[in-house]
């Protein structure tokens, strides 16, 4: 399955998805160190974000959440990419300064994509690419 999307931050990047209906505050909600969702709070609770192709609605606040995944990035537990339905500022932000591809403009029913489907994020080409969903 072929998505169109709209470029926030550029790059290409393949990977399992990790979803969540949830908007994210990067700040106090993921740990920077291991990229692990430590929010009890939050519906990826115990979760890592590492190495995921990360899907969530859009960003929720603390302007330090852009620093927050700078953080990520440069200690190797970064998503892989981001997908959003809406960016706002924050998340572009943290996703520009950190070279992560993250588009938006994407259907909301996206956000019912299961755990583990493999997703490639061509930011560039402003296209998302669902593997075995056709
Ligand atoms: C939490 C803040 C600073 C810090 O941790 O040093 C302030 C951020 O302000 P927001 O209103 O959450 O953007």
């Amino acid at each position: 399955m072929e998505i169109r999307c709209h470029r926030i931050s550029g790059g290409r990047a393949r990977g399992p998805a990790l979803v969540t209906k949830e908007p994210i505050s990067f700040l106090g909600t993921v740990d920077p160190e291991t990229g692990e969702v430590v929010d009890p709070r939050h519906q990826l609770f115990g979760r890592s974000l590492r190495g995921k192709v990360l899907i969530f609605p859009g960003g929720k606040g603390s302007t330090v959440g852009s620093y927050v995944i700078y953080q990520l990035k440069k200690r190797g537990a970064a998503p892989l990419a981001m997908i959003n339905i809406k960016s706002e500022p924050i998340v572009a932000v943290g996703a520009i300064i950190s070279a992560i591809p993250l588009v938006d403009g994407v259907p909301a029913s996206l956000l019912d994509l299961k755990d583990g489907a493999v997703v490639t994020v061509d930011a560039d080409g402003e296209m998302v690419r669902v593997e075995g969903a056709d």
